[in-house]
């Protein structure tokens, strides 16, 4: 018997979640989505068969999990009337949103529950997700596998022991894909600059971020080495490796991240008043 997962928001992170767990074989019956947005829910009845409500609360009330998902801004505006619903029926409730703290959102949700915060990736949309789990106490060890098993449907997933490694998770995997996605834009624009077709330099360079994940996550070699086997002694990797490390490429990959981390705990204190 599948559980009933509530998704409170239907954008971008919800639907890579659903979207993948639906590709994977779960039931879109056992699958309900929310928005104010009619013509959204519309789309995702066609689309995908599952169910939606415009009200919360009606959504909740029918839940086994309930997946917290807009925008950190409204998050409060959301859970305060969700309060008389959710504590009725105690669902397990899993937050994706960044920055916002399990005890805040138990405070605006109306008491002690059963909270696990996941910081998803929009991958998940092809099953390819990394998602960072912490469970706050009242979390059961079956509460936890539930979770567990529901993301693993859409990617990898790692527990973390420390709320406040949530912040990290998200400068490196919740916010990963867009430094990937900018880093294929440009190298796309210097292959186009090279000579190539924009859709022949756009593909090749896709397909070798594709290939060099792939291949690292099934070698028994680190990244370090594997970068070693591609750069031919005095050959053209050596130099365009090179130029990157000259321009401390790894001190604008540090930087970047603890900008992303700190913004994240500042939306702690920025959302979660
Ligand atoms: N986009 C991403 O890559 C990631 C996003 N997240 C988190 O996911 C959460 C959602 O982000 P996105 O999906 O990107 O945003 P989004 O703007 O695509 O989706 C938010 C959804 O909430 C709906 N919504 C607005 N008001 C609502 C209400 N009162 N009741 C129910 N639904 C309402 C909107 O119609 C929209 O579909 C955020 O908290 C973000 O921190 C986490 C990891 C990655
Ligand atoms: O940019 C954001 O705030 C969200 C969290 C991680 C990815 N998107």
């Amino acid at each position: 018997m599948h559980k009933t997962i509530a998704f409170i928001g239907a954008g971008n992170m919800a639907s890579a979640i659903f979207g993948g767990m639906l590709d994977g074989g779960y039931p879109a019956e056992s699958i309900i989505a929310t928005s104010p947005d009619d013509t959204l829910l519309a789309t995702l009845r066609e689309r995908h068969g599952i169910r939606t409500h415009t009200d919360n609360a009606t959504a909740v009330n029918e839940a086994d999990v309930v997946v917290l998902a807009v925008k950190p801004q409204i998050m409060r505006q959301v859970c305060e009337p969700l309060r008389e619903a959710v504590q009725a029926r105690k669902p397990l409730i899993v937050s994706v949103a960044a920055g916002l703290e399990a005890t805040t959102l138990e405070g605006w949700l109306g008491g002690e529950l059963a909270l696990i915060r996941c910081m998803p990736n929009t991958p998940s949309l092809v099953g390819a997700g990394a998602a960072g789990l912490y469970a706050n106490p009242r979390v059961d060890a079956e509460q936890r596998e539930l979770a567990g098993e529901l993301l693993s449907a859409v990617g990898l997933v790692e527990w973390v022991a420390e709320e406040a490694l949530l912040d990290a998770v998200t400068a490196v995997s919740g916010s990963g894909p867009a430094y990937f996605f900018l880093f294929f834009e440009a190298m796309e624009e210097a292959g186009v600059n090279l000579g190539l077709p924009r859709e022949t330099a756009r593909r090749l360079a896709l397909q070798t971020g594709f290939g060099a994940a792939s291949m690292a996550l099934r070698s028994e070699h680190d990244p370090a080495q594997l970068k070693r086997n591609v750069m031919s002694p005095q050959g053209s990797t050596e130099r365009a490796i090179q130029y990157f490390e000259d321009a401390e490429l790894r001190h604008i990959v540090d930087g970047a991240m603890q900008a992303c981390a700190a913004r994240a705990r500042e939306m702690a204190k920025d959302f979660g008043k």
